[in-house]
């Protein structure tokens, strides 16, 4: 069953004549993790950044179709693009976090860190916020190095233990979607290694988009791949059949190296 439904979807950015993103249909699983994958400027980004209206920090983009969201709650299919309203937004954010290429903590402590989205959604007893900030932390795989120092400055960890404090920040507040930009690019072998075990991990309790360059990392821990090219939807199927039987010439071409 999907979480997301995007349908028709195009988008262009302000003051540019041409839609960089043309005619995109297709769903987000639920607890399953879709990978988006295609050469460089092809729109991955783009598409993802929309699953959450996060280009809307900057005013003038235009949207056409639909991205409909399922609410867990009353299980109604809501269109992201018709909000308006900020405070609306940012609720559609808790909803579905986002993770960057580089580590964007906050300048203070890890447990500020996770408790701050927590502290905006409104808890406010001590105990309850601190049994929330350590299963976060647990979710993230990073309670066990860091349980002895919650108070210490986030800006000390390493640039993996930074990436999954971000997952634990936004795994805090219970999202039903988390997108991910190429989480691993800016990390070593190692601490790859322990983002992707953890995001196959994350899928039991949260739907998972990713964007990665990686067509490794896309076909070891991607349930559903979507090939993209120059602003078109190529194609998008199970991740064995995008790699193992694609559909489509250009799909085949890109995968086994032809270009990209
Ligand atoms: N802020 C912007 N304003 C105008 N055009 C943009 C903006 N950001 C991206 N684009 C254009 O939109 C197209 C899609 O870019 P996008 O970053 O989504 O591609 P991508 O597939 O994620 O690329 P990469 O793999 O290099 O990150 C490109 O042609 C790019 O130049």
């Amino acid at each position: 069953m999907p979480v997301m439904n995007i349908k028709k979807f195009s988008f262009t950015y302000p003051g540019v004549e041409h839609p960089s993103l043309r005619n995109i249909t297709l769903p987000i699983e639920k607890n399953k993790i879709t990978a988006l994958i295609g050469p460089s400027g092809c729109g991955k980004s783009t598409l993802l950044r929309s699953m959450n209206r996060i280009h809307d920090v900057y005013p003038g983009n235009k949207y056409d179709g639909k991205i409909e969201l399922l609410d867990a709650v009353t299980g109604e299919r809501n269109n992201i693009l018709e909000i308006q309203k900020e405070n609306e937004l940012i609720k559609l954010r808790q909803q579905v976090g986002m993770i960057f290429q580089k580590p964007t903590p906050f300048p203070m402590s890890i447990f500020d860190n996770v408790a701050y989205g927590l502290k905006i959604a409104g808890l406010k007893n001590k105990t309850e916020l601190a049994d929330r900030v350590e299963q976060a932390l647990k979710d993230g795989a990073l309670w066990k190095e860091v349980h002895d120092r919650l108070g210490k400055s986030a800006m000390g960890l390493s640039g993996g233990q930074q990436q999954r404090l971000c997952i634990a920040r936004a795994v805090a507040v219970k999202p039903e979607v988390i997108l991910f930009d190429e989480p691993t690019s800016a990390l070593d072998p190692i601490s790859t290694g322990a983002i992707e075990e953890l995001l196959v991990e994350l899928k039991k309790d949260v739907s998972i988009a990713i964007v990665t360059h990686n067509m490794q990392q896309a076909s070891r821990i991607s349930d559903y791949t979507a090939f993209m090219y120059l602003g078109d939807l190529i194609e998008y199927d199970k991740t064995e059949n995008i790699f193992l039987n694609p559909k489509e010439k250009k799909t085949e071409d890109y995968i086994t190296g032809r270009f990209g």
